[in-house]
């Protein structure tokens, strides 16, 4: 095993993108990679992470508030990860340990707002409230042609033995997926300080290396510290 990293801090690193674009493969395989160096990290998802959250996400991911609108489902988002941030990330940065999370802010900002049409305001609000200072520090966009991912999609369907796929916002019509798809590099073009894009139509092991690639560069420290 390699020593571990001399690091100022423990880093916070969100995974952003459509559906099926493979944030959930990548945020393990980052996790390995840490865990490699003998740095201290966990994973974690939203909306969830924690048992309020998750209840949070069944009940919007089951359409069971799909009729009170945008709106009201961005404060659900934003209620999800208030007691997320304060439950589970806060508390792991302060004891050293990093946190790589499938999805965060950017989602509601994508989602709801620049998609789902929720004013920025708000949009806004809800950020200084759900966030509470814990912007991420590196926010990875994985980026492709949702018709491609829409494909990865169905075949995790068949894989997973489901006769459909999806929850409610998988089942948005590909319109959507386009304009949630510009969503995100319009977020990644306003924030060029915290998120990379990187286009996600490669290997798993290609686009892995892409990703420890930007990680390293964005904290150099993990390769002083292999090195040493
Ligand atoms: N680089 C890749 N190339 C091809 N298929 C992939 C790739 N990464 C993930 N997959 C597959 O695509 C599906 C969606 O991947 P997943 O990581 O769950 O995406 P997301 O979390 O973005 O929805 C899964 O079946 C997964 O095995
Ligand atoms: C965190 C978050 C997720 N979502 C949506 C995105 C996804 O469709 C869904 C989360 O489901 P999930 O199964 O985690 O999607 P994926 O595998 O594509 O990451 O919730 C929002 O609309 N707003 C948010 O703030």
């Amino acid at each position: 095993m390699l020593e571990a990293p001399k690091t100022n801090r423990a880093r916070f690193i969100t995974f952003e993108g459509g559906e099926g674009v493979g944030k959930s493969t990548q945020v393990k395989r980052l996790l390995a990679n840490l865990h490699r160096l003998s740095i201290e990290a966990i994973r974690t998802r939203e909306p969830g992470g924690t048992p309020r959250a998750e209840a949070i996400r069944s009940f919007i991911l089951q359409g069971r508030s799909e009729s009170w609108g945008a709106g009201a489902e961005a404060v659900l988002f934003a209620a999800a990860r208030l007691d997320h941030v304060t439950q589970l990330i806060e508390p792991n940065l302060q004891a050293g340990t990093w946190v790589i999370s499938d999805r965060f802010h950017d989602s509601t900002r994508a989602y709801q707002g620049l998609t789902g049409g929720v004013d920025d305001k708000l949009i806004r609000g809800l950020e200084t409230l759900a966030l509470d200072g814990h912007t991420p520090d590196l926010t990875i966009i994985l980026d492709m042609d949702p018709e491609v991912a829409f494909k990865r999609v169905a075949l995790r369907a068949v894989e997973d033995g489901l006769a459909q796929t999806g929850d409610r916002f998988e089942k948005e019509e590909l319109d959507w997926h386009k304009r949630l798809r510009e969503g995100f590099l319009a977020i990644a073009r306003n924030n060029p300080d915290r998120c990379v894009v990187i286009t996600a139509e490669q290997s798993e092991d290609t686009l892995e290396a892409a990703v420890w690639d930007a990680v390293c560069q964005r904290f150099p420290e993990l390769l002083r510290g292999s090195q040493a």
